[in-house]
């Protein structure tokens, strides 16, 4: 099996404070693994460490190669990020934005060619984003922000995509929409993490990671018993998962 990140005694420190401890993952090529946990339990931190954004200790690894000897531009070509309320600049052109994520396939001060263009067009149109495509990023809502940043990552067409908190102000249809765009990556042989606080979305991962103060505490797949019992405990039993024919729902344990 291709591990596409793995992380070997991973440690980060924020102002001085240990974030993440200790942390030995393998995160399967290909696949689709969701990061969850209570607030404040390391997940974004794991996934910039991921990322190489994050100063740290320990080794992560990039299809088994230690992340420090890969060259700035040959991981930007490897891994698209979409990040948990980015500061985007608002006067830019939606088609402008989504241009961005074509940046690494870009030649320094080449113009975008035709396949830029079509691999941007194709990602505006996946998000339904690309009858805004004249409009600045400031004209926007939240989510169809949202929804432009997920086309710009989509747009580079890496083999691994990490997102943080892409749901973040989606309604409820296109969340369903992320979730057909997650299976369109997956058979295209991407490799996708996230970090969701969605549960009855996350149970759709093929992996789970469940994190708690710092620590992984349970990784599992995503149909798995086990996995749902590690979440339940983790959010201190005030959630059941409930089978619900083929899929499950979350419910508030009152
Ligand atoms: N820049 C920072 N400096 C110091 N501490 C930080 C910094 N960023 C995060 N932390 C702390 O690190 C811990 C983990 O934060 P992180 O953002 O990774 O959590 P999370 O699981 O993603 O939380 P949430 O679900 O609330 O987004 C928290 O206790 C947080 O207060």
């Amino acid at each position: 099996m291709t591990h596409a990140l793995q992380t070997r005694q991973l440690h980060v420190q924020l102002a001085g404070r240990p974030v993440l401890t200790g942390i030995d993952l393998q995160i399967t090529a290909g696949r689709w693994t969701c990061v969850v946990g209570p607030n404040g339990a390391g997940k974004s931190t794991l996934l910039k460490a991921l990322a190489g954004l994050l100063p740290h200790s320990g080794q992560v690894l990039w299809q088994g190669r230690a992340l420090e000897s890969i060259a700035r531009r040959e991981r930007a070509l490897q891994l698209s990020w979409l990040g948990q309320g980015e500061a985007s600049s608002l006067d830019l052109r939606v088609w402008d934005v989504a241009m961005l994520g074509r940046l690494p396939h870009q030649g320094w001060l080449d113009a975008p060619n035709d396949q830029d263009a079509q691999m941007v067009e194709a990602a505006l149109k996946a998000t339904q984003a690309w009858d805004w495509r004249e409009r600045t990023l400031g004209e926007l809502s939240g989510g169809e922000r949202q929804r432009v940043l997920l086309a710009r990552a989509m747009a580079g067409n890496a083999p691994i995509m990490l997102m943080d908190e892409p749901l973040a102000n989606l309604d409820p249809p296109h969340q369903v929409d992320w979730l057909e765009q997650v299976h369109c990556l997956l058979a295209q042989g991407t490799t996708v993490v996230s970090v969701l606080h969605e549960i009855g979305m996350a149970l759709h991962a093929d992996e789970i990671i469940v994190m708690a103060q710092g620590r992984v505490v349970h990784h599992g797949a995503g149909h798995a018993a086990e996995t749902h019992t590690a979440i339940e405990a983790v959010f201190d039993h005030r959630i059941r998962i409930a089978a619900l024919g083929e899929q499950w729902a979350v419910l508030p344990r009152l």
